[in-house]
């Protein structure tokens, strides 16, 4: 990819390591670092890569690296372009924090550091540059393949990763990471915790036996995406799916393809799966079930998010005060999860969206008690 500058000027490493500054370390000629020739760079390979991925944006972009701990490898060949370079690709990482399930199906706390997006422009695939930016990245970081978690490789990605580093058998999750066997044997560097198994219905501390009847009456007539699967949502075995189903992604990135779990057609997950689909491209959809969104996030206060997310699926209330103004936040929150649907076009919610959703529903309750027409 080359640009109407000399990108040697902007970067004198051959593998230059971007991070939230965006300062290409060395200053060129003692001046300091042009940041939009940078940013203009980031942008479009950022493009490039979402198009080739066949992702619905960018999630590569100067202002997300800024805004993010990530760090970005870029490969240059500094001979092109009549000596003044072309940029070859990009790889971008970072820690995440993920539940993931072992071998055994058991749930797992971790924070490993993730493969974000990965990208070497189309003419210059399968000539090894790949492997170059993927090593330099391992060095740099310290990390062994197997350590790391992929956000929903492209099948080019999983190809690439079985070639050079034998990762072939990967273990099933519910989310969009992958990650393979080994990854589970690397304590230190994961940080493996345990996550305590969901109490069982019974001895869930109700907060009030009526009101827990009452919600499940509003859920007959709740507006999406309110309402909730009588089950949880299994993870079934892996099957190729479509680009829509992308969208179903408890995890953060809806859009590549082949490797997320998908139920079996005319199973009951199935139908769930294809009632989030609708739900994803026709906001608002009364009384449809829904898939609660994603449990994986790259948020700060992702644990207690999904905490919420949980007790909210038992209809416990969150412990936690919440504004008067019920609906209108319930409003706001829905348009924030969705505008963040962005980076992989995944749903989240937030701990807040979260408390107001149930707040709405507990407001609506408390309209109908004084109104019984
Ligand atoms: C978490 C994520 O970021 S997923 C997104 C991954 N990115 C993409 O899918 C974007 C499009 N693809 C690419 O940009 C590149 O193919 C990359 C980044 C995946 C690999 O970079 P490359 O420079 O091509 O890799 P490199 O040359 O080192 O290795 C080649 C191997 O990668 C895999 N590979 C690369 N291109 C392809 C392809 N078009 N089809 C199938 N496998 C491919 C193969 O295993 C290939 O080995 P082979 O040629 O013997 O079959």
């Amino acid at each position: 990819m080359d640009f109407p500058f000399d990108v040697n000027a902007l970067f004198p490493e051959r593998i230059t390591v971007l991070d939230n500054s965006l300062s290409a370390g060395r200053k060129a000629h003692g001046r300091p670092d042009p940041l939009l020739q940078i940013s203009t760079v980031i942008d479009e390979l950022g493009k490039a890569s979402s198009k080739a991925q066949q992702l619905p944006a960018p999630i590569t972009s100067a202002a997300k690296l800024q805004a993010n701990r990530h760090h970005l490898y870029l490969l240059k060949d500094g001979e092109q372009n009549g000596g003044r370079g072309v940029i070859v690709g990009f790889l971008k990482v970072g820690y995440k924090k993920l539940f993931l399930l072992d071998q055994r199906g058991a749930h797992l706390e971790t924070e490993p550091l993730c493969v974000l997006d990965f990208y070497v422009t189309e003419t210059l695939q399968r000539h090894g540059y790949g492997l170059q930016l993927f090593d330099f990245m391992l060095k740099h970081k310290r990390v062994e393949p197997e350590q790391m978690a992929y956000d929903r490789p492209s099948p080019k990605f999983l190809s690439f990763l079985e070639k050079h580093y034998d990762l072939k058998s990967s273990v099933p999750q519910v989310n969009n990471f992958v990650v393979f066997s080994g990854f589970f044997q690397s304590r230190s560097v994961v940080q493996l915790r345990k996550v305590p198994p969901k109490k069982p219905e019974g001895e869930i501390k109700p907060y009030s036996l009526m009101e827990r009847e009452v919600v499940r009456q509003e859920q007959r007539a709740l507006p999406w995406p309110f309402i909730h699967p009588a089950g949880p949502p299994h993870s079934p075995r892996l099957l190729p799916s479509s680009p829509q189903s992308r969208s179903l992604s408890v995890g953060s990135s809806p859009s590549r393809a082949p490797l997320r779990p998908a139920a079996a057609p005319g199973t009951p997950s199935s139908q769930l799966s294809d009632s989030c689909r609708a739900k994803r491209t026709r906001p608002h959809p009364q009384g449809q079930v829904v898939f609660f969104p994603t449990l994986t996030t790259p948020k700060k206060d992702h644990v207690q998010e999904q905490a919420s997310i949980t007790a909210l699926e038992r209809k416990e209330e969150p412990q936690t005060k919440v504004s008067q103004n019920r609906e209108e936040d319930w409003r706001r929150g829905g348009a924030a999860a969705m505008e963040r649907g962005g980076e992989r076009g995944g749903w989240s919610w937030t701990v807040g969206e979260s408390r107001c959703m149930v707040q709405w529903v507990r407001q609506k309750q408390e309209y109908r008690s004084t109104r019984p027409w």
